[in-house]
Formats: C-alpha cells, sequence, structure tokens
C-alpha cells in the first residue's frame, strides 16, 4: 500500500534512536487510543461504521458542486483531484473570492448538478454567503431539475436546508472538521463524482491497523510522529511535504491544515509548507539546501504513475539516452534527497505503491493518527482551534458595516 522510509531523519546525526527512545511515545500512544476507544475523539470510528449505502442515491449528476471550507472541503479535493482523471464535471466552490465563484456559478448548469452545502457548525460566512448565491440562481429557474443536499449539524445553513426541505446529512459531533474526509463530508460528494468509497476506507482501516501497533518502528504515524517533534525541538519547525505526484497539491492543503489547525496551540506547532517535485526544485530547492536549517522535508513518491512513456534524447554530451519518463522524476527525487541529506537536512520519505483510492485513504488517515499522536506529545488539544473565531467576529461586524444590515 505505502512505504514510510525514515532513514535520513537518522543519517543527519541531529537524531538518534536514543532520542526517539527518551520521548514518551508510549504515552501518548496510549492517550489517544484512550480517546479513540472511549468515543472522546471519533475519527476511527468512522472507518468501521459508516454505511456506505446511504449515499448510492448520490449518483447520476452531470456536475458535482461542492460549497465548503477549510475540512469540510480540503480532504474532498485531496482525494478526487489524486484519483480523478477528471472523470466528472466537480466545481469546488471553496472561498470568497468573487472571480472564482462567479466564474464557476456562470459555467456550471445548476439543473444537472447534485451540490452539497458542507458545514459542520453551519455558520461559516464563505460557505453561507456562496449557498445565498446559488439560492438566488435556483430561485430565477422555471424549475429545479438538479438536488441539493447539505451536510451540517446546525447552525443557519440547518435552519434553511429544514425550512427548503433539503436532504440534510449530519457528521458525528466528535469528528472535527478537519478529521471529517471518512465521514458524509467527504463520502457524500466523492461517492457522487464517482470515487469508490468502499476501497478509501479498506484503505484507512488497513493502515488503522498498523496505526496500532506500539512497536514505534513498525508505526509510520507513530514514529514520523516523534521524528517531526524531536526536530521541532531542535527548531527544525518548519515540515516541508514536497510531493512528487502533482495530483497531491490538494493533499498538500488537507495537510497544511491538519498540522496547522491541529498543533498551533500555545506558542506551539509545525508550520506546514507544500512543495511540488520536480518543479520546486528550481524555486525552493536553493533555500531548503543553503538557507536556514529549519526545516523538516517530507518526500512523497510513487513507484508506478498512471500515465507513462518511454523516451529517448539526447544528454548534453549528444549522447542517446532512453528512458521511461518516469524514470526522469524518480531520479530527480532521489538526487533530491541524496544532495538534502549531504547538505544536512533531515527528509523522511512516504511511497505509494500505487496513487489510488486505497493508498489515498491509508495516506490521509496515517496523517490523522500522527497528528492525534502528536498532540499528546505537544499536550495540547488537536480538535478544537479557538483562535480563528476573533477574526470571524471582527469580519461580521465589519460586514453589518459596510453592507446594509437589518433591512428584512
Ligand atoms: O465545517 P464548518 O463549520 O463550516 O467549518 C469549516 C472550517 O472552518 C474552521 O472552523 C476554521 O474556521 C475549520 O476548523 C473548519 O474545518
Amino acid at each position: 500500500m505505502l512505504s514510510y522510509d525514515y532513514k535520513n531523519a537518522l543519517n543527519i546525526g541531529e537524531i538518534s534512536f536514543e532520542d526517539i527512545n527518551k520521548v514518551d511515545f508510549a504515552n501518548a500512544y496510549s492517550k489517544l487510543m484512550e480517546k479513540l476507544d472511549n468515543g472522546a475523539v471519533g475519527f476511527r470510528d468512522v472507518i468501521y461504521n459508516e454505511n456506505l449505502d446511504k449515499y448510492k442515491f448520490l449518483n447520476g449528476y452531470k456536475n458535482v458542486v461542492v460549497v465548503g471550507m477549510g475540512g469540510s472541503i480540503l480532504g474532498t479535493m485531496a482525494i478526487y483531484y489524486a484519483i480523478s482523471a477528471f472523470k466528472n464535471n466537480a466545481y469546488f466552490i471553496d472561498n470568497s473570492d468573487p472571480e472564482k465563484t462567479l466564474s464557476i456559478l456562470k459555467k456550471v448548469d445548476l439543473n444537472e448538478s447534485i451540490i452539497y452545502i458542507i458545514s459542520k457548525s453551519g455558520n461559516t460566512l464563505e460557505t453561507l454567503v456562496n449557498y445565498y448565491l446559488i439560492k438566488k440562481r435556483i430561485e430565477k429557474l422555471n424549475s429545479f431539475e438538479g438536488k441539493i443536499v447539505f451536510i451540517t449539524n446546525g447552525g443557519k445553513l440547518k435552519r434553511e436546508a429544514e425550512k427548503n426541505n433539503y436532504e440534510i446529512l449530519s457528521i458525528p459531533e466528535n469528528v472535527p472538521g478537519r478529521f471529517s474526509v471518512f465521514t458524509a463530508v467527504g463520502l457524500a460528494p466523492l461517492c457522487s463524482l464517482g470515487i469508490d468509497i468502499s476501497k478509501i476506507l479498506k484503505g484507512a482501516r488497513e493502515m488503522d491497523k498498523i496505526c496500532q501497533n506500539e512497536d514505534i518502528l513498525k508505526n509510520p504515524a507513530l514514529l514520523n510522529g516523534v521524528i517531526h517533534y524531536l526536530y521541532d525541538k531542535k527548531g527544525k519547525d518548519i515540515s516541508v511535504v514536497m510531493s512528487y505526484i502533482e495530483s497531491l497539491k490538494c493533499f498538500g492543503e488537507w495537510y497544511i491544515q491538519l498540522i496547522g489547525e491541529s498543533l498551533g496551540k500555545e506558542g506551539n506547532g509545525l508550520t506546514p509548507l507544500l512543495s511540488i517535485g520536480a518543479k520546486d526544485q528550481h524555486s525552493l530547492l536553493q533555500l531548503y539546501m543553503d538557507g536556514k536549517k529549519d526545516k523538516i522535508i517530507t518526500f512523497i513518491t510513487t513507484k508506478n504513475y498512471r500515465l507513462d512513456e518511454e523516451i529517448v534524447f539526447d544528454d548534453l554530451n549528444d549522447e542517446e539516452i532512453s528512458c521511461m519518463l518516469s524514470d526522469i522524476i524518480k531520479c530527480e527525487q532521489e538526487a533530491t534527497e541524496i544532495a538534502l541529506t549531504n547538505n544536512g537536512v533531515p527528509n523522511v520519505k512516504i511511497t505509494l505503491d500505487e496513487i489510488n483510492e486505497m493508498t489515498m485513504g491509508a495516506l490521509l488517515y496515517m496523517y490523522e493518527m500522527q497528528v492525534g499522536f502528536m498532540g499528546e506529545l505537544y499536550n495540547v488539544n488537536s480538535y478544537n482551534q479557538p483562535a480563528v473565531e476573533e477574526e470571524k467576529k471582527i469580519c461580521w461586524e465589519l460586514i453589518k458595516k459596510c453592507g446594509n444590515y437589518g433591512n428584512k
């Protein structure tokens, strides 16, 4: 499914197995297991308990429009763009940028669409506004042949859904937004997009078995968590995900929210950064090689690209070379790995056997477990995000001042 290689995190000589064994990871392990076992946190239960039949009625629409922010959309985008090969017309409305939202609404026929309005709280400003933009367009239609599904647990959006008798799917309360891809939040739109959701959950379950292992050397989530924690303590607090699979770009955005919002608490937290290989060898690599030594790199690569072709070309000495195109990017990843290691930049590598539903399910679940473990290591609550509320309060006040308010 996927392999985890941590040798270069130790080879550069900054941390050792002794350092790893000095970390009380057994305590972090048991604390997380306790939370998962007693249901305080539910992201493990959902991969075993989701009844997938409830999503079957969501198929058959030409277009799939997904409206949501953060954890209510990033996991879906991560899996869709990794798997999809653009089988379906997918439209993701995940911002309040008028140019993006209106250009999508200009080109999508809502009558041929299933539209997901996704918000756990039901009160997220951008999702609310984007829903009203869609509502305005539907009200102008003679008849609406499409379908609207709300995935929400409350707030203004649930009231709207109830008032209009729209379909409502709920999210287990003990599953925080950024851990909710394996609930209706991800599974419903992915099902409509023709993605095999049963295989995603199968991959996650297989990874769960591996992440239950108390032997840290056999548990990639625990080991990767401890390695990043140790390097953070040594001032390497920027965690770069460098994916040599371009279709995992949205996975990188999902990773950034998961790490940033879960661990960025009480003055702690890694700064997550996304890089794409080989492109960033021609931009950020100079910084990684010779800039501040404050980073740890996670390479993501695959044994098998889904498209490939033989290439015959001349090298710089006019000598002919023939190889597969995938050999080029694999050599580039390996060369970057060797160069960074030679220059004392710690790195680890995750290799997907294939890029498919199972490996993506396993990859996202591994990181959910890793962040669960890391929250225990930092002794912070990985499952809330209180610091984001201040901006929301200020923003609503500003909106009331800039618009005509309360004229209903
Ligand atoms: O699903 P909701 O409640 O709309 O929240 C969307 C996102 O906004 C946040 O609450 C941050 O503002 C994230 O934690 C969450 O994933």
